[in-house]
């Protein structure tokens, strides 16, 4: 699904106008519909106390036209016009006019705080005093009516978006930002909702389609796309009946220490249950039982050293390397991997502390293959290419390195981005129970065995980074997610390509 910026919403919405012959009052009204058939599903007519903060703009319009449906409806609503501005819009007019039809129980005005309404805990609040419109931070009064509607407790929907979160930009500490905890957002999600320092003001979010002009919409480049099951399925590629293992690619995966050979064992499972036709696994000598017991399906060579790596001498002509996991940053493993960098020629796949010796080496990086994958967590990332003021700053400074050295950059997190310079990839799957030793080391196998099964390197990592939360989310699913390990998400990984095929209703 795309993310299209708040500039391009407004210009699909003029489009959408025009080319269907509606009104962009008949545009609100439909937009609105849908959240107000959202929310009657929900609440089902249930009784409780209602209140919508409605600001003077399109979003508040919107507000309107939700009260305006809830009253007909019988539910027990009170509708408050957040009063910060004379400059009502039209459509907001329009529907101040309409909400006064259909009930006595008119808007109530609020100018200054001793106009705030009581909130309490039960009751349902829809925020819908700023959209796509808010251009800066909210002041004064008004955001001390944000302040009340958090304090209160109360069950918080966001029309669009929460108030006070900007489209383009990041609030700074003292914002007022409106706490949702469910977010019904119009046509597209918005970035902000998936960065870390903006994501915990949405809550849950679904995405409402209000029938914005089709050939715009897939007309229209963006740089941003989200990657849920539908592209996940139109990523995967079905195995030939007529094919054997070499079809499926050699992953070589080299690292492990002693006392961190469960970290390549866990990388090396993952690669073959995500269907790598053969594993080998270079490994220091202290690995060989483990790898050979725990792991009777791969191949292992040994390092001359007991403990760590030195010299990755080797004849195989791998069709994937993957490097780093539990490799350690010695002298002499740096060494390794400076020669098998200089030796390798295909896209690799480079985690860990591979990633930590070529920010201690940056001469190393122009050794790393063109299209090859970096998947640093944050803190790696931050070695690798220095401090960010911002989210919106860290993902320009990637992009410019992804364009720089001609990588691929997995930027892990509650939500991974995926970069490749020029596309930026955000993945739906996964959940906190992943955030436990070793999930990232099972993500560097499945990876490289996309890679090893062909796939392009930007799809070999947004399929991965899919599939990996999808076994995690199918694991807590029925498990929890404290009692998820690391090892249960490889395990997991054929339940993810299953549910590749599986309807949302679970109908295949
Ligand atoms: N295609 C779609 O997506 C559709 C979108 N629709 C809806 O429209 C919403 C966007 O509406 P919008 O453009 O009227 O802006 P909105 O967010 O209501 O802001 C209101 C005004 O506030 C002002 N202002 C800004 N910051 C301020 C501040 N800090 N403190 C005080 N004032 C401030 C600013 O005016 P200014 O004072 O800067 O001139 C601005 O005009 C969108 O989110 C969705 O809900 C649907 O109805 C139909 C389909
Ligand atoms: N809260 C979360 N929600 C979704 N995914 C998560 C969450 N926390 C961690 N993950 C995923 O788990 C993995 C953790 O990787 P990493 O930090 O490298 O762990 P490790 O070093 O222990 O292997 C990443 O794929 C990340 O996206
Ligand atoms: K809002």
């Amino acid at each position: 699904m795309k993310i299209f910026s708040a500039s391009q919403l407004k210009q699909a919405d003029e489009i959408t106008i025009k080319n269907q012959n509606i009104t962009s009052e008949e545009l609100m009204e439909r937009a609105a519909t849908q959240v107000f058939e959202e929310i009657h599903r929900r609440l089902q007519g249930a009784q409780l106390p209602v209140k919508i903060f409605c600001g003077i703009g399109n979003n508040g319009g919107d507000g309107l036209v939700v009260g305006r449906m809830l009253l007909e409806h019988g539910y027990q609503v009170k509708v408050f016009v957040v009063n910060y501005s004379d400059k009502r819009s039209q459509d907001f007019l329009a529907n101040y006019d309409k909400i006064k039809e259909v009930s006595n129980n008119w808007p109530e005005l609020i100018k200054k705080e001793e106009d705030f309404p009581e909130i309490n805990r039960g009751d349902f609040v829809i925020d819908a005093m700023f959209g796509i419109g808010l251009n800066r931070p909210i002041e004064g009064w008004v955001g001390k009516l944000v302040e009340h509607i958090n304090n209160s407790r109360a069950f918080v929907l966001a029309i669009d978006m929460p108030s006070g979160l900007f489209s383009d930009k990041i609030p700074a500490k003292e914002d007022a930002v409106i706490n949702a905890n469910f977010t019904l957002t119009f046509q597209t999600p918005k970035l902000v909702f998936f960065l870390p320092q903006t994501m915990d003001y949405v809550g849950d979010i679904q995405v409402l389609d209000i029938g914005l002009d089709r050939d715009f919409l897939a007309e229209t480049d963006t740089a941003l796309e989200l990657t849920g099951k539908a592209e996940a399925r139109e990523l995967y590629k079905p195995r030939k009946k007529n094919s054997h293992k070499g079809n499926y690619g050699h992953t070589l995966t080299v690292g492990g220490s002693y006392g961190k050979i469960g970290s390549i064992l866990l990388t090396t499972t993952a690669a073959l249950r995500t269907g790598a036709g053969l594993c080998t696994v270079f490994v220091p000598k202290c690995g060989y039982e483990i790898i050979q017991t725990g792991l009777p399906e791969a191949m292992v060579i040994t390092d001359e050293n007991f403990e760590m790596l030195t010299a990755i001498k080797t004849d195989l002509d791998a069709d994937v390397v993957c490097f780093g996991m539990g490799a350690g940053r010695s002298e002499e493993t740096v060494g390794a991997f400076k020669e098998l960098l200089k030796k390798t020629k295909k896209p690799m796949l480079i985690d860990a502390d591979g990633i930590n010796i070529l920010s201690e080496n940056k001469d190393l990086l122009q050794l790393v293959p063109e299209n090859s994958i970096l998947t640093p967590h944050p803190k790696e990332l931050q070695r690798l290419i220095g401090k960010w003021q911002d989210d919106f700053e860290k993902m320009e400074m990637v992009q410019r390195f992804c364009l720089e050295k001609k990588l691929i950059v997995v930027l892990k997190g509650a939500y991974t981005f995926i970069f490749d310079g020029t596309k930026i990839s955000i993945n739906t799957t996964g959940n906190p129970g992943m955030a436990t030793a070793g999930s990232g080391d099972v993500l560097s196998g499945v990876i490289a065995a996309m890679l090893s099964q062909k796939y392009k390197p930007f799809a070999a990592a947004r399929l991965g980074v899919y599939l990996h939360g999808k076994a995690g989310d199918l694991y807590a699913e029925e498990n929890s997610y404290e009692a998820l390990i690391s090892g249960d998400i490889a395990e997991n990984m054929g339940r993810a390509y299953l549910d590749l095929f599986k309807e949302e209703n679970g109908k295949d």
